[in-house]
């Protein structure tokens, strides 16, 4: 069987091996969601991860309403991104960008004062971050039918920009309570139309979106992610081993190049599970690669491997601390542990500073 550090396909992507970093969320953009120059020297120190899946960035001003995230809507996002990428290219590495719409987690600030869109009239629980601290989010209002081709076309364009910015390939963000995510799971979906009720229905506006993307960027170089277990921002589903099942089969069909996972154990540190895994249904209906997150270290995420019970693994918050990661892992040397008040902070303090082992040993 396989080891972490094999090579691997994706779509027509070749990893030089299978620890790929997560997406995460740093908010060291502008204001106007514009990536700034720090980001490159961020990503290129992680260019040695087998795929490099970026922060999420916004594909409309309506789908962002994190505090100095980037967003892909614009030509001076665009541009921004592309030395970025270059950097990442430069050192070697492959980058995928997430394509982002938060859903009813965009606070109204963010909006001059208006609702967000959901699936359904709710309001998300606890609070949001803004640019004037923490407030309590908004009741979102819910996405009309005859707007649904208006917000693929929003896809359809970041996707575009996303090919013009270089990137290797895109990953649709359905997971962890944002916008697909309310469509999919029934705690947040309460439609009565096409998008609403059955299974069928609510695997609707995702398999659209997947076909809407993977039709600018290719299936082959398109991926997307899922967070089935347990409940997060507000969204659960009473059964996700059945909707999840479809989900994945509905990607294979469309051709998606992989899945990735964030599904933690019931002891979880991000998101707690609530239903046996749900890993082993969507592996078995997408028929393709599928990568796992969640509170993975080195002999955790080697044992899923060469168990095949992952393709690949996606580290998060190891990743944000240990740039050299994957030379760290094949090393078992000890990894630098995440700083969770420089997770969002400007600058490039708890950013760009965390040291390689090789730094860590001259200082
Ligand atoms: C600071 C931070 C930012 C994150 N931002 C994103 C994001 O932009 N998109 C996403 O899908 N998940 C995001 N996540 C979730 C991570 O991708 C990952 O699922 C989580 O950290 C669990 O993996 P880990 O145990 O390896 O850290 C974020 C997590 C953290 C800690």
């Amino acid at each position: 069987m396989p080891s972490l550090f094999d090579p691997i396909r994706l779509g027509n992507l070749d990893l030089p091996n299978r620890i790929l970093m997560a997406p995460l969320t740093r908010g060291r953009s502008t204001r106007d969601h514009v990536p700034t120059p720090i980001m490159a020297e961020y990503y290129a120190q992680r260019a040695s991860a087998g795929l490099i899946i970026s922060e999420a960035t916004g594909i409309s001003q309506e789908g962002l309403g994190w505090p100095y995230a980037p967003g892909i809507w614009n030509s001076a996002q665009v541009e921004a991104w592309k030395p970025i990428v270059k950097a990442v290219h430069d050192k070697g590495g492959r980058i995928a960008l997430q394509l982002w719409h938060m859903g009813y987690l965009v606070h109204p600030d963010f909006l001059n004062g208006e609702p967000p869109v959901s699936s359904s009239v709710r309001t998300a629980p606890d609070h949001a971050h803004t640019y004037d601290g923490k407030k309590p989010y908004g009741e979102a209002r819910a996405l009309r039918e005859d707007e649904i081709p208006r917000l693929l076309s929003d896809y359809e364009n970041a996707a575009r920009n996303a090919v013009a910015a270089g990137f290797d390939g895109v990953q649709i963000h359905a997971a962890n309570g944002y916008l697909l995510d309310e469509f999919l799971r029934d705690g947040a979906n309460k439609r009565t139309d096409r998008y609403g009720g059955s299974i069928e229905n609510r695997v609707r506006l995702v398999t659209k979106v997947a076909q809407t993307v993977a039709g600018v960027v290719g299936p082959e170089r398109t991926g997307i992610r899922f967070s089935p277990n347990g409940p997060i921002q507000g969204v659960d589903d009473s059964d996700p081993h059945a909707l999840f099942g479809l989900a994945a089969e509905m990607m294979a069909r469309v051709g998606l190049a992989y899945i990735e996972l964030r599904e933690p154990g019931p002891d979880g540190t991000f998101g707690k599970a609530t239903v046996p895994p749900v890993a082993p249904t969507i592996k078995k209906t997408f028929g393709g690669p599928v990568i796992l997150n969640c509170d993975y270290d080195g002999a955790r995420a080697e044992a899923a491997v060469k168990s095949g019970e992952a393709d690949a693994i996606a580290f998060g918050r190891p990743y944000l601390a240990n740039p050299d990661l994957p030379e760290r892992l094949a090393k078992g040397a000890p990894l630098n542990k995440d700083v969770m008040a420089t997770w969002y902070s400007q600058g490039p303090e708890g950013y760009v500073d965390y040291p390689t082992l090789e730094e860590a040993k001259a200082a």
